[in-house]
């Protein structure tokens, strides 16, 4: 499984790519109005930041709803850097676009995804990437990883080659989860990646072993 980072945080960014586990990097517009970063000008900068720090897939989101401007606002994200994937939400125009980017040779991963249904059209567009919004689902008293596995198992069952990339995970449980159906890749805020390094035991079988190194 990859992992990826859902931040638009560049410091946060650097932080898990020296990790070494760093698979690629997923932001939308709240993420990136987060870190005061407005103007078209100065978002596509942000995102030829972002690809010159990880050596991975970078979603880039498009705001445009129309096909005519998800493909040219599209094109011009996908013209930053080879690592770009252009992120296209999951309506009407938004699945005509996946198409067109796929048969365009553009990477795309379709955002907002809260139903299998959802997942089977976006793999039939070619979706290189299908982002399910697990923690959205639990909070609306659903279950996000049930989700996943529903997923996974139609596309291992119908050969989609779309990937699972599991969004809005919350904790590090979530990444365990997901990792336990299928998913392809979690995209996770920081906390939840450095969250998966947390172990009561291990904090006391360190002491402990420090301790006795004293006696060596
Ligand atoms: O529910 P949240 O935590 O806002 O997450 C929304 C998700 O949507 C995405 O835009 C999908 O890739 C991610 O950036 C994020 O994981």
């Amino acid at each position: 499984m990859k992992f990826f980072i859902d931040t638009a945080n560049l410091a946060q960014i650097k932080e898990a790519n020296d990790l070494g586990i760093l698979d690629g990097v997923t932001t939308n517009p709240s993420l990136m109005a987060k870190e005061g970063i407005n103007g078209a000008d100065n978002i596509l900068k942000h995102y030829e930041a972002i690809c010159e720090i990880v050596d991975g897939d970078v979603s880039a989101e498009v705001l445009s709803t129309d096909f005519a401007s998800i493909i040219e606002e599209g094109k011009k994200l996908a013209a930053i850097h080879p690592n770009i994937v252009v992120k296209v939400p999951m309506i009407k125009d938004g699945v005509k676009a996946i198409k067109w980017f796929t048969d365009n040779g553009i990477k795309t991963n379709c955002t907002l995804v809260f139903s299998a249904g959802q997942a089977i059209l976006a793999a039939k567009a070619g979706a290189s990437y299908v982002s399910p919004f697990i923690g959205r689902i639990d909070d609306s008293s659903w279950d996000g990883v049930e989700l996943i596995a529903q997923i996974s198992q139609i596309y291992s069952l119908q050969g989609f080659k779309t990937e699972i990339l599991a969004a809005s995970i919350r904790n590090a449980l979530h990444i365990v989860k997901c990792a336990e159906v299928g998913a392809d890749v979690c995209t996770c805020p920081l906390d939840s990646i450095l969250g998966l390094l947390k172990h009561p035991l291990t904090d006391i079988g360190l002491a402990k072993f420090l301790e006795d190194a004293k006696k060596l």
